[in-house]
């Protein structure tokens, strides 16, 4: 039987440091990376695109199934690409954000694009950024865990981040977007956000970025023989 790759999934909150954590630890193990968020992002753009009803079910389920999307890696960063035009950047605003996580609630949606994110498993293992990669997508994975932070901690950083891109935002607004995408994220029928039951639980509000890389990698060696 062949052996399957390793995964190690990362969930949690919008501005935990999911991205960054996950980033950092495929470089040091040398290992793939899937960011789930991305897809659903490159969906919401794609639907805004081509005037697709973001609310219904109906219309998104099609777009999914056939969505053609590429991750391409160029000088260690990760270029997202859809229908050929580079989104990178285009799927970070905050329209998008929103948009994503309410094309993320439906059901047949998330099914559409399970099989997808599932092919990222390779050898010689695989870092999965998400919000149910340990309990839905990846629930095998020898090594899980659930990065969280206070919702005003994650506000503020995400601020910071846009403010270095050059985009001047009101704290305030990013904090009551988070907390809605949050809920909606938290409350939804299907694959909500939720620790799965075996994973390693960090809270980083008050934990710098070093310092979460630097435990998760120690965790994922004591789990693995790597
Ligand atoms: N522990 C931390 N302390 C301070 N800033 C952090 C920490 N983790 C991440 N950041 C910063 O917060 C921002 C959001 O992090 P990101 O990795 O994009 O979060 P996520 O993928 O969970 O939404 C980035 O600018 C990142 O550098
Ligand atoms: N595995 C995943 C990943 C993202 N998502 C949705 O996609 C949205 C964008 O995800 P993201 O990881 O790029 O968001 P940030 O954490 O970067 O703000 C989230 O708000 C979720 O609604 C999801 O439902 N399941």
């Amino acid at each position: 039987m062949a052996v399957v790759a390793p995964v190690i999934t990362i969930d949690g909150p919008s501005g935990a440091g999911k991205g960054t954590l996950c980033k950092a630890m495929a470089e040091a193990l040398q290992w793939h990376l899937l960011d789930s968020g991305a897809i659903y992002r490159v969906l919401a753009l794609a639907a805004l695109h081509h005037q697709v009803d973001i609310e219904s079910e109906e219309a998104l389920v099609p777009i999914a199934a056939h969505l053609d999307v590429r991750f391409v890696s160029t000088d260690g960063e990760l270029a997202v690409i859809l229908e050929g035009e580079n989104v990178t950047s285009e799927i970070r605003t905050q329209e998008v954000s929103n948009a994503a996580s309410k094309v993320a609630a439906f059901p047949r949606v998330r099914e559409a694009l399970l099989r997808r994110q599932r092919a990222f498993r390779d050898r010689p293992g695989l870092i999965a950024d998400g919000r149910d990669m340990g309990t839905v997508v990846f629930p095998d994975a020898p090594v899980k865990i659930f990065l969280d932070a206070s919702p005003e901690e994650r506000a503020r950083r995400r601020m910071l981040q846009l403010q270095q891109s050059g985009i001047d935002v009101n704290f305030e607004r990013l904090l009551s977007e988070i907390k809605e995408r949050d809920d909606r994220d938290r409350n939804r029928s299907v694959a909500p956000l939720v620790p799965a039951a075996d994973a390693l639980v960090l809270d980083s509000t008050s934990m710098p970025i070093e310092e979460v890389i630097e435990k998760t990698i120690a965790y994922a060696r004591s789990k693995l023989d790597i």
